[in-house]
C-alpha cells in the first residue's frame, strides 16, 4: 500500500528533483510478485520523463545491486493476538537478510530508510548485518510522527502547518514515542508561549500523536499508506536539500556519541540537520526538562528491551524477551 503511493512520487521527480533521472528496482516476495508486475506496468504506462528503468525481483542480492537509496517498506503486519516479540522475530529476519544483501551488493554509500515495523529495531538489525556500510547511513522512519505532531500543534494554535518548526520526535516509532513541545516553535516562538493550555500539551497532544495511526485504522479500516508515503518523501528530501537555518527534522538514527546521554547502540529518533548531501548531523543543543527526559527514558527502555529480544539477529548472542508491557505501534490500538 505504502509503496504504491510512493513509487509514483519517486518517478515524477518530486523527490530527487526534476533534473535527476531515476531507476526503480522493486523487491517483492513470492506472494507479491504478480502485484509487483502490475505496479511496474502502471509505472511504464505513466510515461514519466525521468523514469529510465523499472525492474522487479524477489532476490535482494540482485535487486539491491548498486542501489543508492534503499527504502525498506515490505514487512508483515502484526496479526490478531500476535505478541510484539513474535513480530520482532518474524520481521527481524526479513531485515537481517536485507542487511546482508545490502552489505554484499549495494553502493557503499547507500542510504537506507527502514519503514517496515517495528522500524527502529528493524533498522538496528539491518545495520548490524551490513558491517561494511556506515551505520550512520541507516534511518528508521519517524517523519510521519513529526508531521502528525506539527499538524496537531498548527490546528490547536490556529496557524498554517508551515509555521510550526523544530519539531522533534524522540525515541521509538511506537506509542512510547515522545513528541517534543518544549523545543518546537510556532512562528519562531516557543510552543508554550503560543499555546498556553499546558494540560492539553502534556496530556492530549502527546496521546493524539501517539495514537493517530490507530484511530485512522478504526475509521477507515486500513492503515495510513498515503500519508506515510508523503512522509518518506519528506524524509528523503530533508537529506538531499539543506535544512533551513535554525530548523531541524526528526529521524531514527544509530546512537553513537550523542550528547544527550541516550544509550549507545540503538536506533533512536532525534533532531538532525543536513547540508543536503544525503548525510546528516545531530542537533546537539536541544533543551531538556524532567518531563521530557522521563518520557525519553521510557522509550529508550523499550528499545533496549527490543534489542535484547533480537540479539539472535544482530549477532549478539541469545535473545531474551522482557518487553516492558505490550506497547503498540502507532498503527495499532
Ligand atoms: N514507520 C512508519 O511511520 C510506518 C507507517 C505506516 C506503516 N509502517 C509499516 O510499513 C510496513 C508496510 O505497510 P503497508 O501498509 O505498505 O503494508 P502492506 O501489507 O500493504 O504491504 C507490505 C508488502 O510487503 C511485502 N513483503 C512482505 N515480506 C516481504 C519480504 N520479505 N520482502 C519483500 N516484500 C515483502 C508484502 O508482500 C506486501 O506486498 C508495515 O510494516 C507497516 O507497519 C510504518
Amino acid at each position: 500500500m505504502i509503496s504504491n503511493h510512493l513509487l509514483f512520487k519517486l518517478a515524477s521527480g518530486e523527490v530527487f528533483g526534476q533534473d535527476q533521472p531515476i531507476a526503480l528496482k522493486l523487491l517483492g516476495s513470492e506472494r507479491s510478485i504478480q502485484a509487483l508486475e502490475g505496479v511496474a506496468m502502471e509505472l511504464e504506462d505513466s510515461l514519466y520523463p525521468l523514469l529510465r528503468e523499472v525492474s522487479i525481483g524477489i532476490d535482494p542480492y540482485v535487486v539491491f545491486e548498486d542501489a543508492e537509496w534503499a527504502l525498506l517498506i515490505g514487512a508483515k503486519p502484526r496479526g490478531p493476538g500476535m505478541e510484539r516479540s513474535a513480530l520482532l522475530d518474524i520481521n527481524g529476519q526479513i531485515f537481517a537478510e536485507q542487511g546482508k544483501a545490502l552489505n554484499a551488493v549495494a553502493s557503499r554509500n547507500v542510504k537506507v530508510i527502514v519503514v517496515g515495523n517495528p522500524c527502529n529495531t528493524n533498522a538496528l538489525i539491518c545495520l548490524k548485518n551490513a558491517p561494511n556500510i556506515p551505520a550512520k547511513n541507516f534511518h528508521a522512519l519517524t517523519r510521519l510522527d513529526e508531521n502528525r505532531a506539527k499538524c496537531q500543534l498548527a490546528l490547536k494554535a490556529g496557524v498554517f502547518y508551515d509555521k510550526v518548526s523544530n519539531m522533534t520526535i524522540w525515541g521509538n516509532h511506537s506509542t512510547t514515542q515522545v513528541p517534543d513541545f518544549l523545543n518546537a516553535k510556532i512562528n519562531g516562538r516557543p510552543v508554550k508561549e503560543v499555546i498556553k493550555d499546558t494540560k492539553w500539551l502534556e496530556e492530549e497532544f502527546t496521546k493524539t500523536v501517539q495514537k493517530r495511526g490507530g484511530v485512522l485504522i478504526q475509521k477507515w479500516g486500513r492503515s495510513s499508506a498515503a500519508s506515510t508515503a508523503v512522509s518518506i518523501v519528506d524524509a528523503i528530501r530533508s537529506l538531499v536539500n539543506p535544512t533551513p537555518e535554525g530548523d531541524w527534522f526528526s529521524t531514527g538514527v544509530y546512537t553513537t556519541g550523542n550528547p544527550y546521554g541516550i544509550s549507545e547502540d540503538i536506533v533512536f529518533s532525534m533532531p538532525c540537520r543536513s547540508k543536503g548531501d544525503g548525510d546528516y548531523e545531530l542537533v546537539k543543543d536541544v533543551a531538556m526538562d524532567d518531563f521530557l527526559w522521563e518520557r525519553i527514558k521510557k522509550s529508550e527502555a523499550e528499545l533496549l528491551a527490543e534489542k535484547r529480544c533480537v540479539a539472535h539477529l544482530t549477532g549478539e548472542g541469545n535473545a531474551f524477551c522482557d518487553l516492558p508491557g505490550d506497547t503498540m505501534l502507532p498503527g495499532e490500538m
